[in-house]
């Protein structure tokens, strides 16, 4: 079976079925299943090493395509596998894939290119060529983060040379710009000054009817802001997930009660 979708135009869920991931011998995720719902926020909280990274960057299948994991049990992206036995994905299906489902890490990392152009190149190589779209596009995306005031008078300086916090928005909207209905965020914020970290939330509350967020955070105030559910992993394993207000008041697991109460981690 191939993969091949286009690139919807709303939020889209997402089914994680028996998953493992596993780094050569060693298990980095314990066997788990997750449905996270079309047009939320989903928070992932737990230690470090954990399994956060590694569950999120199997989303999109980053991590055994450039990690070196491996992958056991299915992923499906509004009901259509994209990891799975059979489940084929060629460049074309990833390139695909990577558009549908966006990425921000936690350091950013714009393009050695102008402001313009760190927005504008992903929806050029998507085949939008009239100046007055890309226009367009570069505008909608940045006021979306909330960068646009900032930057719209100097849209030709060069993406570096913006701050840590611009910059991380900047990555956001280039992510934005290609109309997801995921975006997946690494700890977007854990280098970033409390202003950008504000305009960053307000961007996924405002966007979350149309996209879906999933949200590894280190800031456990963060995920009790901003998700509406919240997953707790734990040493590989996926302890529980629940209504974000359910878990932080009466957290159905002992570990995630003495993880919440700062007993360790
Ligand atoms: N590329 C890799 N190769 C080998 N092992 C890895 C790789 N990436 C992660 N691991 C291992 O998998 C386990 C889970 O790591 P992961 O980065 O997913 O945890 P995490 O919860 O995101 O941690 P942190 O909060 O520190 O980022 C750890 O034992 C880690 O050492």
């Amino acid at each position: 079976m191939t993969w091949a979708t286009e690139a919807p135009a709303s939020a889209c869920a997402l089914d994680v079925t028996d998953l493992t991931i596993r780094y050569g011998a060693h298990v980095a995720l314990q066997p788990m299943s997750l449905r996270i719902a079309p047009g939320s926020i989903h928070g992932i909280i737990g230690p470090a090493g954990s399994g956060k990274t590694s569950f999120l960057r199997t989303l999109n299948r980053m991590s055994v395509e450039l990690d070196g994991a491996t992958a056991d049990g299915r992923i499906a992206l509004d009901g259509e596998a994209i990891l799975g036995d059979g489940v084929v994905v060629d460049a074309h299906g990833l390139a695909r894939l990577r558009r549908r489902m966006g990425i921000v890490f936690a350091t950013p990392q714009p393009l050695p290119r102008s402001i313009y152009e760190n927005v504008a190149y992903g929806p050029r190589i998507a085949g939008v060529r009239e100046q007055a779209a890309l226009d367009a596009i570069v505008e909608r995306s940045l006021r979306a983060v909330h960068l646009w005031d900032e930057v719209s008078s100097r849209l030709s300086l060069s993406g570096m040379q913006l701050s840590g916090g611009q910059q991380q928005r900047l990555c956001l909207a280039r992510t934005l710009a290609l109309d997801p209905g995921v975006v997946l965020l690494d700890e977007p914020c854990s280098a970033l000054d409390p202003i950008s970290t504000a305009r960053i939330e307000e961007t996924m509350r405002t966007l979350k009817e149309r996209i879906t967020f999933v949200l590894v955070t280190n800031t456990m105030r963060q995920a009790e802001r901003v998700c509406d559910t919240t997953s707790f992993f734990l040493m590989g394993e996926h302890i529980e997930t629940a209504p974000t207000p359910d878990l932080f008041n009466a957290a159905s697991h002992p570990k995630t009660r003495a993880y919440l109460a700062g007993q360790f981690g």
